[in-house]
């Protein structure tokens, strides 16, 4: 093959044309087409040789105590992404500077939202299109790539992103766009299993980052993955994986009256088998819209050790459009869902936003930390700042011992806006955990005749005060910090009906600026009072996640390229550097030899430039790349070179 045919193949089909290149990396011609030639006939070569150790369950457990690894999404089982490192501080971090940078190449590049994980000096990154890369943490050298093989039919509502992998033992497990989990020899990049999980033609795919569990019970150490496709109209599912094998051990689906499976049999259904939340047509049975509900909990979980609870958000329910499902509350979608890990079944739930009709799905990060309610108590809570504008404060002992009855008993200890403008509710009742809504916000269904209902103008819109973007939590200032957004949209109603591989939405939409200045606000939020301490406004959307460190920074990137820092304190500006694309990414920091360094991967993409209304017009502008950079104190000497 030469190389203007691989350019061409990869141009038209936005993938290599073999299915991985693992080429070992040549001295001088380690970039550019040299590489691109390297890795089209080296591909057979044996990999180098790696004196990395494996991981065991107990570094992943104490992920967020030891700064030489990120192991975890989240950076830790409670998913707080907060560092104790503090070399880089609010005085030092003027003096940071790149030690290098590298580029994830090909010709398609769009959204990298991804998180970087490191383990002894190599770090592990997806990128778009379901690839992956192990470089050399100190040198940034490629120590070798993943490319997955993708039919042209995936489905992918919102880029074909990835926000990343697990490792445990010797392997790494990501998601890929075709609904499949691959693992991957970590010191080689070799494939050691491949499943897929479900039809990718009927919308499922897998954009979120796995999770590794150890069931306390049973000694276990367990792979849990989600699922994408809630705008296609699937039936959301979390996965057990045996990590050495891939064979699943349990399945949990999260629309109520679906049937559970464990190690290979049914299991039970999901809440009640008869469904109470969900309505039934005139002839009894339950409607059309119960067969495809949704809830894909398309993120990432986090896990309560103590409680032996894995702790995951569920995605919004399908259709979008609430009248094809009323009434009652469409569970388990849209909410915080407590699964056992032994069996797969549902400890308790919470659902955030009872028959959503405005896709605020809320079932981004749940964040586990210890609440300080007003009386001076300490409370085990879970944070969670959802894309309906509320932030929330939820006892999670409650939740993992309720018995599995939904929202019972009332778990929501506080609930704050944490964005300005919400038009769709006045808050949340903290009697019963439910939204108080505002008349007239639930779009009217299409007159007689028309297409399309009235407009009505709502805010949040669809994607969200926040999106899937996480926040952090510093252990120190005690606040969380959220890349919040402000804007509105005309929101509207249209027929539905269900289409396999289409879109199953039955709302129309189009989002606008609500504020002339700014659509990004980093907030710093106070868990306690729900007081915002401080603001950083941005004319682009925030898209990217938040880190915040014992050197009293939080760090973030921006639409339009700069990765920054802040005085976690103040949300004064520090630093800000220049990386020559959108950053849609969570950043890391980890230590090496006595440095402290600070990654992130940039390109722009996701869902604003496609379902941004408004703000994709704004947008445009932003070019697209993948590379990941790498950030150093300008005068700390490596102690050693390895
Ligand atoms: O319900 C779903 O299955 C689903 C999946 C995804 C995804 O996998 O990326 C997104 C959404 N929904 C969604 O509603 C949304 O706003 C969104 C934004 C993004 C992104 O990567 O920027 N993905 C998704
Ligand atoms: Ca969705």
């Amino acid at each position: 093959m030469t190389l203007s045919s691989y350019s061409k193949t990869a141009a038209s089909t936005g993938r290599k044309p073999r299915r991985r290149s693992r080429g070992i990396p040549l001295p001088g011609i380690a970039t550019g087409i040299g590489a691109v030639i390297a890795g089209l006939f080296l591909a057979a070569a044996p990999a180098a040789p790696s004196l990395a150790s494996d991981i065991t369950w107990d570094a992943i457990a104490n992920d967020a105590k030891n700064p030489g690894d990120v192991l975890m999404y989240g950076m830790g089982v409670e998913g707080k992404r907060f560092s104790t490192l503090k070399q880089i501080d609010t005085e030092s971090v003027s003096r940071l500077v790149p030690a290098w940078s590298f580029s994830f190449g090909d010709e398609k590049q769009r959204g990298q939202e991804t998180q970087a994980l490191v383990h002894d000096g190599v770090i592990y990154v997806t990128g778009s299109y379901s690839r992956m890369f192990a470089l050399d943490a100190k040198t940034g050298k490629r120590l070798w790539s993943y490319s997955h093989r993708l039919p042209d039919d995936i489905r992918p509502c919102c880029d074909v992103v990835n926000r990343g992998a697990a490792i445990y033992g010797d392997k790494l497990f990501f998601g890929t766009l075709d609904a499949s989990i691959v693992a991957l020899n970590k010191d080689t990049g070799k494939v050691v299993w491949k499943k897929k999980f479900a039809d990718h033609k009927v919308g499922y795919t897998m954009t979120g980052a796995p999770t590794v569990v150890k069931d306390q019970k049973t000694g276990k150490v367990l792979l849990i993955h989600g699922s994408s496709g809630d705008e296609f109209g699937v039936v959301g599912r979390l996965f057990a994986r045996d990590p050495d094998t891939g064979e699943e051990i349990w399945m949990r689906p999260l629309v109520e009256g679906h049937m559970g499976r464990l190690n290979g049999k049914d299991s039970t259904p999901t809440g009640s088998d008869k469904a109470p939340s969900w309505p039934r047509d005139k002839d009894g049975t339950l409607v059309e819209a119960w067969n495809h509900g949704g809830g894909a909990p398309w993120q990432s979980a986090t896990f309560d050790v103590e409680t032996n609870t894995i702790v995951i958000g569920t995605g919004n329910p399908a259709p979008w459009n609430g009248w094809a499902r009323w009434p009652g509350d469409s569970l388990y979608t849209s909410g915080q869902a407590y699964v056992d890990p032994t069996t797969g079944e549902l400890k308790g739930f919470y659902q955030h936003t009872p028959n959503d009709t405005w896709d605020f799905s809320g079932n981004n990060e749940l964040v586990l930390f210890d609440y300080t309610d007003p009386s001076g108590k300490t409370v085990k809570a879970t944070a969670h700042a959802d894309r309906n504008g509320f932030f929330y404060v939820t006892d999670r002992i409650k939740l993992a011992t309720a018995g599995g009855e939904a929202n019972k008993p009332n778990s929501v200890l506080a609930a704050y806006p944490f964005v300005d403008g919400i038009t769709w509710a006045k808050g949340i009742d903290l009697k019963s955990g439910r939204p108080i809504e505002n008349e007239g916000q639930r779009p009217p269904l299409p007159a007689e005749g028309e297409k399309r209902g009235k407009p009505v103008e709502v805010s949040p819109p669809f994607l969200g005060g926040k999106n899937w973007n996480p926040m952090s939590y510093s252990e120190d200032t005690k606040l969380f910090y959220i890349a919040a957004n402000h804007w509105k949209e005309d929101y509207w109603t249209e027929h539905v009906g269900y289409n396999p591989g289409s879109a199953y939405l039955g709302m129309g939409f189009r989002i606008h600026k609500m504020f002339d200045d700014h659509v990004g606000s980093l907030r710093a939020l106070d868990p306690k009072t729900g007081k915002i301490v401080w603001e950083h406004k941005e004319e682009l959307p925030l898209w990217a996640g938040t880190l915040a460190t014992a050197g009293n920074l939080v760090f973030t990137g921006t639409g339009d390229g700069f990765v920054k820092a802040f005085d976690a304190r103040t949300g004064q500006e520090l630093w800000h550097f220049q990386t020559g694309s959108g950053i849609v990414s969570s950043p890391i920091t980890w230590e090496q030899d006595g440095v402290q360094y600070v990654g992130i991967t940039t390109g722009y993409g996701g869902a604003v430039p496609l379902w941004g209304g408004d703000l994709a017009d704004l947008t445009t502008r932003v070019t697209q790349g993948g590379s990941f950079w790498v950030f150093k104190l300008a005068d700390v000497k490596l102690s050693s070179t390895k």
